[in-house]
């Protein structure tokens, strides 16, 4: 596609989105009223020329405190004014007043915190220093003392206001940028030689993008308030009609003309609770638009009912041997999906079926984007946002788990089903000591005392092999190796001496002789604990090394299963037979599956 084919596309994609927003903020009914309401003040203040059925400052004697309607519509106030006509242009002066102080401070406090947040050096500690003294100042006490050295401007006031509230912004970008500044994506967009300012745009404003919105809201909200006040003690220009010294006006007439109070106040607590209602709408529907979409009702069974689960039935192997334990999970007919925008349901995983019996170790091997971590997920209830079982059933142990809410799979998770991750390190907390992490899990779980569980989990980094227990349990997660955070959690793993565990790719994050201690000492415990494992790979050595039996995916289907030894001896699928000779080309496997029914035995060191 040529670039400027590119370029409209892109832009006819913005602006259906912004159609998209705006129609969405119509439909939802805190939108609509919030943009009836701020409609009706910006019209009333940009034709207040021809709305206004008087001059604003034209005081007719003759007509003092009139009464709402006739010739006035809101009555006139203690000086003969119009109260329509002023209420107009005073609303035309106090939005761009709010508007102004709130560009201001916006402009400043993000940018600064842009900056700041994500070069950091010394422009943080001028901005930290700046934005301190800042919020230090007395703000209204500023605000008097630049009335009395630069007069009575309501644009000088609001241009000061603007720049005292520049930490609002400034405080909420620079923490929202810092927490995101060093995350991978963010890094490995830098190292593609993506521009900085890019990466500002598309990784880190879509962070800032809510809180900014809210903000912006609150401190319109303020300048308006600020401004009232300033206008009913005097301090703005008396030529130019303003709700504040409209208030002030009907404040001393309170006794003759009560109602003369109404119409200001409304207008500043309309366009308040305008505003309020706008951002809050805003921020909601951009955030939701971010979100994946659930299915409900109708269109949910319409997905349901395209699901296609069709293709070639698996190759199964003979069972060799005669396997007396019974089932412990049983997945038939597993259909994994993400609802689309569309209605359509994207089918990550087509129709799984396996069965993990009781102390055997099942491998799930395949591919990258094969399917064997949703297909785990969905066991373990910790499908991503927007992901759903969409048919088939999860028994396990005799239970239904596709049924279960989120609160009963809780009761499962980590007690009888646990679940050791990828990347060791990214699942442990670096905030805690690595033994408040395995303590806290054992009293929810267990219900026992700390001492209890301090003594637990003090054997448990025993049993796992880490050599100085205590000194782990004291350490945080970036004093220990990446081995030994693998170890700390197989032994959270354990700890609740579930029945399965789920080991997803447990050992791929690790390098070559630590993954090898980790498969060591996961088969030792194993047959230890008799726990049944389903462990989740890429490759076969781990198959090899671990494995009674094994189901081969992709695409999101088995398409061979059944024993290991039996599918080593003769792998039928041409798939399964790929996999098989990379880890020949790659060098033998440890396993002596191809020579004896038991699984060797090696012991590792902890690295
Ligand atoms: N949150 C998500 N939304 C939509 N699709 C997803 C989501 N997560 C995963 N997928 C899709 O599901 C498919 C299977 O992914 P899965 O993570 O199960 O693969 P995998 O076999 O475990 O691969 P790997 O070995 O790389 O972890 C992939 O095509 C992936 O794009």
């Amino acid at each position: 596609m040529s670039d400027s084919a590119n370029v409209s596309l892109k832009t006819a994609e913005a602006a259906s989105h912004r159609t998209h927003l705006l129609k969405r903020m119509l439909k939802n009914p805190t939108g609509l009223v919030s943009i009836i309401i701020l409609a009706v003040i910006i019209l009333a203040a940009t034709f207040a020329g021809v709305l206004a059925t008087h001059d604003p400052n034209y005081a007719d004697l003759r007509n003092l405190l009139q009464p709402p309607g006739g010739e006035f519509i809101l009555g006139t106030d203690g000086a003969g004014h119009d109260i329509w006509s002023r209420l107009l242009y005073a609303s035309r002066f106090s939005l761009l007043g709010a508007a102004l102080a709130t560009v201001i401070s916006a402009v400043l406090g993000v940018t600064s915190g842009l900056i700041a947040g994500f070069y950091g050096k010394w422009f943080e500690s001028l901005a930290a220093w700046t934005t301190s003294l800042l919020m230090a100042l007395p703000g209204i006490v500023v605000l008097l003392a630049a009335r009395s050295v630069l007069g009575p401007s309501m644009w000088i006031a609001m241009t000061v206001f603007g720049v005292l509230l520049t930490p609002a912004f400034y405080r909420l970008t620079h923490a929202a940028v810092v927490g995101v500044r060093n995350e991978l994506y963010v890094d490995a967009a830098r190292v593609a030689g993506v521009k900085d300012l890019s990466i500002i745009g598309r990784h880190i404003l879509s962070v800032v993008r809510a809180p900014v919105i809210i903000q912006s809201a609150i401190v319109a909200i303020i300048a308006i308030a600020i401004q009232a006040g300033l206008g009913f003690i005097g301090m703005l220009d008396q030529s130019t009609p303003n709700w504040g010294s409209m208030l002030n006006d009907a404040f001393s007439k309170m006794y003759v003309a009560p109602i003369q109070l109404l119409w200001p106040s409304a207008a500043i607590a309309l366009t308040a609770v305008g505003l309020a209602l706008f951002a809050n709408t805003l921020r909601d529907e951009l955030e939701r638009s971010a979100k994946p979409k659930k299915l409900k009702g109708k269109a949910k069974a319409a997905a349901d009912a395209a699901i296609d689960t069709s293709g070639d039935a698996p190759i199964v192997h003979p069972e060799t041997d005669a396997l007396e334990a019974p089932v412990l999970l049983d997945v038939s007919g597993l259909v994994v999906g993400y609802d689309q925008p569309d209605g359509s349901l994207t089918q990550v995983v087509n129709g799984v079926s396996l069965a993990v019996r009781k102390g055997e170790v099942h491998g799930l091997i395949g591919e990258s984007g094969s399917g064997k971590t949703q297909t785990a997920f969905s066991i373990l209830g910790l499908l991503p946002e927007g992901g759903r079982v969409a048919a088939g059933s999860i028994v396990f142990d005799g239970d239904q788990l596709t049924d279960k809410s989120a609160k009963a799979m809780r009761k499962l998770q980590g007690r009888r089903i646990s679940y050791v991750p990828q990347e060791p390190m990214s699942n442990l907390d670096p905030s805690f000591p690595i033994g408040s992490q395995l303590v806290e899990p054992m009293r929810v779980t267990l219900g026992i005392s700390a001492k209890e569980a301090k003594e637990r989990a003090l054997d448990l980094l025993a049993k796992v092999g880490l050599p100085d227990p205590e000194k782990t349990f004291r350490s945080y997660p970036h004093e220990v190796s990446g081995g030994q955070a693998q170890r700390v959690l197989i032994a959270g793993a354990i700890s609740c001496e579930p029945d399965l565990i789920i080991a997803d790719e447990p050992t791929t994050a690790l390098d070559v002789t630590v993954q090898a201690d980790i498969l060591d000492l996961l088969r030792g415990l194993q047959q230890e604990l008799g726990v049944a494992v389903l462990i989740v790979t890429h490759n076969f050595g781990v198959v090899a090394d671990l494995c009674d039996r094994v189901s081969v995916m992709k695409g999101g289907r088995i398409v061979e299963t059944g024993p290991a030894r039996s599918i080593f001896a003769g792998p039928q699928h041409p798939y399964t037979q790929s996999l098989f000779d990379a880890i020949l080309e790659d060098g033998a496997a440890r396993g002596a599956l191809a020579h004896s029914s038991d699984r060797h035995t090696a012991t590792g060191g902890a690295q």
